[in-house]
């Protein structure tokens, strides 16, 4: 693991903004601050390094035993360099521990009998312990005299351990350490055949260390991860951190290439290469783990995984899609990078967020392993894989928003899961060719492995400095930094108890044993301070959830709210190192002293802002006294008031209770009347029935009466007409006979004209002319000839028969008239005059006769005095009609007049007989 800064316990609140990649920015005071700090800080680490490393030889000095310990600064003393100085440790910041080691621990872990006639040659006498007892197939089994060797392990798994028991006990702690920075390494060693893959990935139905180990990180850190890029690998075996607009860049073209290449079917392609080469089965995941692992939930964290092989000595990355289209792998080389950290250059580095995510990746290279079947395994592995698990992790800024755009506050810390391939003898094996190649490699390296475990230990026991020679094999330069500086090493050494593995058996105990003595520094990871408030992601969530709440509840203040997670009230970090090995060391001195201006310093800051957040807290609580207060006297008048109200809802409540039952009764009444509505338009309806039955009935009988009168009438008129033809015959004849008769007169008259001329012509006696021949015979005509009336021939008139003395007359004269001094006056005995006839009662009431006196003027200007008279007829209605029949005009005549008309007054006379005939000829008008 590498830190590249190590900042310890010290408190620097600094808000930073976030770096963008590619664009220079303008150094803030803030980064100025931040960059003098961490230079200080390492000045400081520098020289409490030199003070361990003093203290480590002082220790030395007084304990001669502890070998271990002093055996390389002998060494540097020998070349009379400074102490420990001339080689710089990987993770040198934060190695500063180098005293505290441990003994790589291994594990034994022993097959189960394939075979129930298989001869077992090994037993479990306790949890640490085993017996080997050689068979007599062993090679050197008479050398050995059948002696029993015990081996001793930090545990040994008998052949019923299960998977779980295995990665609880070996590989949790590092996954442990991981997360909490530490490096680790974990690798299985046996022979062929012993189970190491098995351990190691596990199958279908028993997942092995590796799924465990993925379960476990991601169930740990699943809500804290990064989004995808905001750490990128610089391709140094390092880390950028990018802003949240470079990473979203990439990942979009992360998504804009993975579609690219399934619109020209690169991903078919790559499938069917993955296919051709799919000798290993699909593993198919068991039951997941579900323990977590407690983390620092003010770190992002993302997790890198490289997945690589080394064949024949050479190292293939099985991530390489280039490679895959390639179809041949190319080899990687292996190098040291700033921190003497080993790494595969160029190896394919992919971040996964999921635990199936990377299984899915260990899985698509494990797809390329090189497998192949031996005698003594189906699938043997036939090259050392190496899976490598690294876990980035930054602190979040100080409000818990972001990752710290600073390279220098990256923690990274990688797990390797390395399978080794089995050591084998080709005697049993029959490998030839290439198989027998790869056989010999695998010895190979892991005789390297061997020899260097061994050198390291003889270093370790006896102080020795003989070169560990690494760099003889690509596996154990590749873990050289493991064993050579800090981390957790540990080893599962998979035998196969069979009697016939013995000899081979045999030897890995003896490198296990090795094994067991090497020791490997512990690595001290000190968390980086820089002086954030604890808990500000959890701060931050709970922020934005309360701001959430009152956006929705639409309160206007949520939207200046910022997030103010506040300052940490502490002095900072631990003292120096204050022990002095040599009294002219001021260089203590003076950092003591700059540490403690510093507290100085601090601790005035940390009084103003205190005195000051009092200040305002005292503020804060008067106000809010005041408020109380007030609120209160607010809550005692809303009491009464509330008092009050209740009150009156409890008045008002009563009256309505009575209103209701008013409403009630006014309900039920309005129902009865309504009912009674009902049944009254019911009833009205019925009596409208029977009204519109007896008008249709009664109309019927009209109808059927007027019929009968219309009849009746008809029949009437008809008989009226006969009657009225029959008298007008008869009057024609009565006519006829008084036109004789007339024309009988009018002779002797004319005779009498004649004889009496001359006697008229001499008197002038005014005449009073007649007007018609009617009234002519009416009159009294002065007696001129000396003769009496009644020796006169009468004017015959018919109507004059009549008894005129037994009618009642009704004398209509509507205007006044002028009085014309005649004593020819008509005979109405029995009269009543009447100026306006507007009650038809009037000649209804007994009167049979009816006379209309008119006065007028004729052409000549003379007067002219006419009587209609008719007869009254009573009417079927009870009124009654007038039936004119009979007109008489009295006339007078001015002499000058008479003078003037002469002759003319003859025709006049006779057209006025005329006329008096016609108008008795004319049909009656009817007056009602
Ligand atoms: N503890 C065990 N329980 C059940 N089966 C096991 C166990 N160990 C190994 N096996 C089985 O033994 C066979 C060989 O195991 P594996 O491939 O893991 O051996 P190896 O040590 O990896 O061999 P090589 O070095 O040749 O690759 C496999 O079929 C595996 O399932």
């Amino acid at each position: 693991m590498k830190v590249a800064t190590q900042v310890k316990g010290e408190v620097m609140p600094i808000r930073r903004q976030p770096a963008i990649k590619g664009k220079k920015h303008a150094i803030t005071d803030d980064e100025k601050k931040f960059s003098a700090y961490i230079t200080l800080r390492k000045a400081r680490a520098d020289a409490r390094l030199v003070g361990i490393r003093a203290k480590r030889v002082k220790d030395a000095t007084e304990n001669p035993d502890d070998v271990t310990k002093i055996g390389k600064d002998k060494k540097s003393k020998k070349r009379g360099k400074m102490l420990g100085l001339s080689r710089k440790p990987i993770n040198r910041i934060r190695g500063t521990n180098m005293l505290c080691k441990d003994p790589v621990q291994v594990y034994c872990r022993l097959k189960p009998m394939q075979f129930p006639n298989d001869i077992s040659c090994m037993r479990v006498i306790s949890d640490t312990t085993i017996v080997i007892t050689p068979p007599e197939s062993a090679v050197n089994f008479r050398n050995t005299s059948n002696k029993e060797i015990q081996t001793t392990f930090t545990r040994v798994f008998p052949p019923d351990a299960t998977q779980k028991e295995i990665f609880d006990t070996v590989a949790l702690p590092l996954v442990e350490n991981l997360i909490q920075g530490r490096n680790g390494l974990l690798f299985t060693y046996g022979v062929t055949g012993s189970g190491k893959t098995y351990t190691m990935t596990g199958d279908s139905s028993q997942d092995g260390i590796m799924p465990r180990c993925f379960d476990v990180i991601f169930n740990s850190i699943m809500n804290y991860q990064t989004k995808k890029f905001v750490f990128k690998p610089d391709k140094l075996n390092g880390f950028d951190v990018q802003s949240e607009a470079d990473a979203m860049l990439d990942r979009q073209s992360e998504i804009h290439a993975g579609l690219m290449s399934q619109k020209s079917g690169k991903s078919g392609k790559l499938r069917k290469i993955d296919s051709d080469s799919d000798s290993n089965p699909v593993i198919i995941r068991g039951c997941n783990e579900v323990q977590t692992l407690t983390i620092d939930q003010d770190n992002a964290y993302a997790v890198f995984v490289t997945y690589v092989e080394i064949y024949n000595n050479s190292v293939y990355d099985l991530l390489d899609d280039d490679d895959v289209r390639a179809k041949t792998l190319q080899s990687k080389i292996v190098r040291e990078d700033g921190n003497k950290n080993m790494y595969v250059h160029a190896v394919t580095e992919v971040e996964v967020k999921s635990s199936e995510e990377a299984f899915e990746v260990f899985h698509r290279g494990q797809r390329k392993r090189r497998v192949a079947h031996t005698a003594l395994n189906a699938e043997s592995s036939r090259s050392h894989s190496a899976f490598t698990i690294r876990l980035v992790q930054a602190p979040l800024d100080c409000e818990g928003e972001q990752v710290i755009q600073d390279k220098r506050v990256i923690c990274i810390s990688q797990l390797s899961l390395v399978d080794l391939a089995g050591s084998e003898r080709t005697n049993r094996t029959k490998n030839t060719g290439q198989r027998l190649r790869e056989a010999g490699n695998i010895n190979n390296s892991l005789m390297t492995l061997r020899s260097c475990m061994e050198i390291l230990r003889e270093n370790q026991i006896q102080g020795t400095s003989k070169m560990v020679p690494y760099r003889d094999s690509k596996l154990t330069h590749l873990f050289k930094n493991y064993f050579d500086g800090e981390g957790q090493v540990r080893m599962i050494v998979c035998v196969n108890p069979r009697a016939d593995d013995y000899d081979e058996t045999i030897q890995v105990m003896k490198f296990a044993e090795v094994t067991q003595e090497v020791q490997v520094a512990r690595s001290t990871v000190t968390k980086l301070d820089l002086g954030y408030t604890p808990g500000r992601r959890q701060a931050n969530k709970i922020f934005k959830e309360a701001r959430n709440r009152l956006e929705k509840e639409g309160r206007v203040e949520a939207n200046g709210l910022e997030i103010d997670i506040g300052l940490v009230y502490s002095l900072g970090g631990p003292f120096p190192e204050l022990e002095m090995n040599n009294p002219h060391n001021d260089q203590i001195i003076t950092n003591l002293m700059h540490f403690l201006e510093q507290r100085i310093n601090k601790r005035n800051i940390l009084r103003a802002d205190l005195q000051q957040k009092q200040n305002e807290f005292r503020k804060m609580l008067s106000s809010t006294e005041q408020e109380n207060i007030s609120l209160k006297v607010e809550n005692a008048a809303l009491k009464a008031s509330n008092s009050q109200q209740k009150k009156k809802i409890l008045a008002l409540e009563g009256h309505l209770g009575k209103t209701e039952a008013q409403i009630d009764s006014l309900i039920c009444k309005l129902n009865n009347a309504n009912e009674t509505i009902k049944n009254m338009q019911q009833e009205l309806k019925d009596r409208d029935m029977a009204l519109n039955q007896r008008l249709i009935d009664k109309q019927r009988v009209k109808q059927k009466y007027n019929t009968k009168i219309q009849v009746e009438t008809d029949k009437m008129n008809k008989e009226l007409e006969v009657k009225l033809r029959q008298q007008r015959e008869q009057l024609q004849n009565q006519m006829k006979a008084q036109d004789d008769k007339l024309r009988l007169v009018k002779q002797i008259l004319v005779d009498e004209n004649d004889i009496n001329s001359e006697k008229i012509v001499s008197k002038d006696v005014p005449p009073v002319t007649p007007v018609r021949v009617a009234d002519v015979t009416k009159r009294l005509v002065p007696c001129t000839d000396g003769r009496s009336r009644k020796d006169k021939t009468m004017v015959s008139n018919p109507r004059y028969r009549r008894s005129q003395s037994a009618d009642r007359w009704i004398d209509h004269r509507p205007g006044a008239l002028v009085p014309l001094g005649t004593v020819l006056q008509p005979l109405m005995r029995r009269r009543r005059s009447v100026n306006r006839l507007t009650d038809p009662k009037e000649i209804t009431d007994g009167a049979s006769r009816y006379c209309l006196v008119a006065q007028e003027h004729d052409t000549d200007g003379e007067l002219e005095t006419k009587l209609y008279k008719g007869d009254i007829l009573p009417t079927s209605g009870g009124g009654a009609q007038v039936v004119f029949n009979d007109m008489e005009c009295l006339k007078q005549l001015s002499p000058k007049a008479r003078k003037r008309s002469g002759a003319a007054e003859i025709d006049a006379q006779t057209s006025l007989t005329n006329h008096s005939l016609e108008t008795h000829n004319k049909r009656p008008r009817v007056i009602n």
